[in-house]
């Protein structure tokens, strides 16, 4: 039995857990281990900063902080707050309290641009648990983080601050978030759980950890930086995905052809393992998940000690991914730019009539959206640009109206870029009267609209992957 096993043994199974971060992640994760009969008390560590101190009173009280529709997590963190099973504190020396604690803190990108990760705050969580660590202990990084960083930069600060040595006086592991916003508990309970550990002995009391939360979700091992490569590949291979069908949808495009008759065709190959995994051509692709998570699997394979073997002076194809990603939104102002000059219309000057600002349908959820670099490059251009999104209600610098009319009044061209339900209602009869113009221009980024509807009524039509429409004959 190895030195840590011991440990183990001494301490008996997992009962204090603590999870450092009360946010999306480390709020469901923490009551649903306060909510396993096996575990006896969970607290939530959340520092008091000005932006998120208010989240330990209210969840003291029973209350969620989070936005949005959380089916069934404030019944939960009630239920768990009410049975003394569940608290929030600020006072991280009760880390030393602890069998096991989980790290749940932000990993923003410093700025898009550089697409270099900022892991400050998760550093300085990191660096509070080494202070309070004990021997026994189980540390479990939770962030989305770039291969390495647990074997590396995790382990070296807990080692320092502790003077422990990890996998021998402590465990340490990482098992990665794949929550979705809107369904957190559901993910959590279901969704299979990745756990890697620096050693055999860390893999297996995190399993400990994890098993008695998961429902129809099951275990799957492997080392600490296999499961920091699964969760950063597993979006970019989401990424890969897109790109393929909008780089498809751009050839349509040039031969004239209608890219959802190919995919419907290339999708009729089911089953037997030659199924093709053929995505949806759109707009862009926004969120904070595949707009980054490429970025944080090749610094890893940068970072990593072994050699890469791969074709001389290629691009990635990842990267390369992203690169025909981002070129959506160009690719929507090239169309809006092509349309107009159709009707003798220039960009400067033009009035363009934006639907759409979340970066995906049905949500107000608008991080890295696709419709701000074409908003940008309208801008630039000299046109006047309005938005309009029926969920998000505010994003800086940027004025949003829910009021449709408003936003279409006199424009020159209505350019869809969100797949809201609503967008697929509007009529070409009453778009043409609003907008006031006898040849006004549609673009349709989300194939929500019926094309012949609206050329029929002298629309000037463009759509993503529409070759087969997008050179039709002015009504
Ligand atoms: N939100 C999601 O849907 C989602 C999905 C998968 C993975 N992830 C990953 O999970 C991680 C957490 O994401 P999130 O959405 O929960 O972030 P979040 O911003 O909602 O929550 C982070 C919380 O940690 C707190 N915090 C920051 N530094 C701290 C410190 N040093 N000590 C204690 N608390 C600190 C913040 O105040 C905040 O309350 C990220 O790496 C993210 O990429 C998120
Ligand atoms: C836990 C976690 O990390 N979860 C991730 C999260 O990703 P997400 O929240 O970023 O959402 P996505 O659905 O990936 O959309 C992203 C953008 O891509 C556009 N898009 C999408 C599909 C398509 O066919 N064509 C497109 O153009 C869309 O408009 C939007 O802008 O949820 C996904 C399950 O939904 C998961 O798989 C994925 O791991």
């Amino acid at each position: 039995m190895s030195k840590l096993e011991k440990l183990f043994k001494e301490r008996g199974p997992i009962k204090k857990i603590g999870v450092i971060g009360m946010g999306y992640v480390g709020i469901p994760s923490a009551v649903l281990f306060a909510d396993a009969p096996c575990f006896n008390k969970v607290l939530g560590f959340q520092r008091n900063s000005k932006s998120s101190s208010y989240k330990i009173g209210m969840l003291n009280r029973g209350e969620s902080p989070l936005k949005g529709e959380e089916p069934g997590l404030e019944d939960l963190i009630n239920k768990v707050v009410k049975a003394g099973k569940f608290e929030c504190t600020p006072e991280f020396s009760r880390i030393s309290e602890l069998d096991a604690v989980t790290l749940a803190i932000q990993t923003p990108f410093a700025n898009p641009k550089d697409l270099e990760p900022d892991f400050s705050a998760l550093i300085e969580g990191i660096r509070n648990v080494g202070k309070y660590l004990k021997p026994g202990m189980l540390v479990v990084l939770e962030s989305t983080i770039t291969p390495g960083t647990t074997e590396g930069m995790a382990k070296q600060i807990l080692e320092e601050e502790s003077g422990l040595k990890a996998g021998e006086d402590f465990a340490l592991a990482h098992a990665p978030e794949r929550v979705m916003v809107g369904r957190l508990l559901k993910n959590i309970r279901e969704h299979d759980r990745i756990v890697g550990g620096i050693n055999e002995a860390s893999t297996r009391r995190a399993i400990e950890l994890y098993s008695p939360v998961l429902t129809v979700g099951k275990v799957i091992p492997m080392s600490a930086t296999a499961a920091e490569v699964t969760k950063t590949a597993e979006n970019t291979f989401r990424d890969l995905q897109i790109a393929a069908i909008n780089q498809l949808a751009l050839y349509c495009e040039a031969m004239g052809i209608n890219v959802y008759d190919v995919r419907t065709g290339v999708d009729s190959l089911k089953g037997e393992g030659i199924t093709r995994a053929i995505l949806w051509p759109g707009a862009g692709v926004g969120g904070h998940c595949l707009t980054k998570d490429t970025y944080h699997l090749e610094r890893g394979v940068k970072i990593g000690s072994g050699q890469l073997d791969y074709p001389e002076g290629a691009d990635s194809i990842y990267v390369l991914a992203r690169k025909v990603n981002d070129f959506m939104p160009v690719h929507m102002y090239n169309l809006t730019v092509v349309a107009l000059k159709r009707i003798g219309k220039e960009m400067k000057g033009s009035k363009i009539a934006m639907l759409g600002w979340a970066f995906i349908r049905d949500s107000d959820d608008a991080r890295n959206t696709p419709s701000e670099p074409y908003r940008d490059l309208c801008l630039k251009a000299g046109a006047t640009v309005t938005v309009h999104d029926p969920y998000v209600v505010n994003y800086p610098g940027i004025e949003i109206s829910d009021n449709l009319e408003n936003v279409i009044k006199d424009a020159d061209a209505v350019v869809i870029f969100a797949g809201h339900s609503a967008y697929s209602d509007i009529k070409a009869d009453w778009v043409k009267k609003i907008t006031g113009k006898e040849k006004p221009v549609i673009v349709d980024g989300r194939n929500v609209i019926e094309p012949d509807e609206f050329i029929g009524k002298g629309f000037v039509y463009k759509g993503i992957g529409r070759g087969d429409k997008n050179e039709h004959l002015l009504m």
